[in-house]
């Protein structure tokens, strides 16, 4: 992360730029350091994370369970996806929202489920009402993100859509636990923080399950 000293900047517009400046440049290195995984280590850290997802106990419980399709170097969900349907959870996946810009939709994922690709090129169910399901009952999200630090504080890709969709969520209680999923690669030092961002209070790696407050 490049040095700034903040010292000059004093009104809350400058501040608000620089750390859309900073939010940037950690996109970029994160993301390109998460493409650089070679083949055999995505498919290591696919693995471990079956194994990780042991860690997380609330998860012996949980029923409806929302995953995504891993993109962009992302770590892969899809081993995690099949031990979760042995488990006989009942899984959802993010759909663009057809009306609403910016926000999505969890729609229920089973072997009839009609696929198709979303604007960014991401395989998502093709929009079916009857198979929504609202984010107050699903048990658990697992999310995707591009950079965590130690206070749970989660970047995106920069669409706002995870933290659009689940704002309206009551914050603190802990329905629907909130896991942000990861490669230890993509851990930083300082994720600058917007009022809108929503935390994450765990982040599954490969090795590790942080729990955060
Ligand atoms: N696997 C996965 N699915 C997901 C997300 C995600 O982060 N990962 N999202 C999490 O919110 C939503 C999609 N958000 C996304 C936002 C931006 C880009 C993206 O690639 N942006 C391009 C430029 C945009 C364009 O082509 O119009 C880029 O930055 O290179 C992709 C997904 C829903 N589904
Ligand atoms: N709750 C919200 N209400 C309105 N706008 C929001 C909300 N959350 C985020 N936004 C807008 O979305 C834009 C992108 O936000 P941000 O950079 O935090 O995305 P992100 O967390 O990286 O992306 P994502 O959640 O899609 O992975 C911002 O310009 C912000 O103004």
């Amino acid at each position: 992360m490049p040095a700034v000293n903040a010292d000059f900047i004093d009104t809350d517009k400058d501040k608000q730029a620089l750390r859309q400046a900073l939010r940037g440049t950690i996109r970029r290195q994160v993301r390109q350091a998460r493409q650089a995984l070679s083949p055999l280590q995505q498919q290591q850290n696919a693995a471990a994370l079956v194994e990780q997802s042991n860690l997380i106990t609330e998860l012996t419980t949980a029923q409806h369970i929302a995953l995504y399709l891993s993109n962009d170097g992302e770590l892969d969900t899809a081993p995690f996806l099949v031990h979760l349907q042995k488990l006989g959870k009942t899984l959802y996946l993010p759909v663009l929202h057809p009306f609403c810009a910016g926000y999505l939709l969890f729609q229920r994922y089973d072997a009839n489920t009609v696929m198709t690709v979303n604007k960014f090129g991401i395989a998502e169910p093709k929009p079916d009402v009857s198979a929504i399901i609202l984010p107050a009952q699903l048990d658990i999200i697992f999310m995707p993100l591009v950079a965590f630090d130690d206070q749970g504080r989660r970047l995106g890709m920069g669409g706002g859509f995870y933290d659009r969709t689940l704002a309206s969520l009551p914050q603190g209680c802990n329905k629907p636990l909130l896991v942000g999923l990861a490669h230890q690669c993509q851990q930083v030092d300082m994720v600058p923080a917007e009022p809108w961002d929503v935390p994450l209070p765990r982040v599954l790696t490969p090795y590790k399950l942080w729990s955060f407050r």
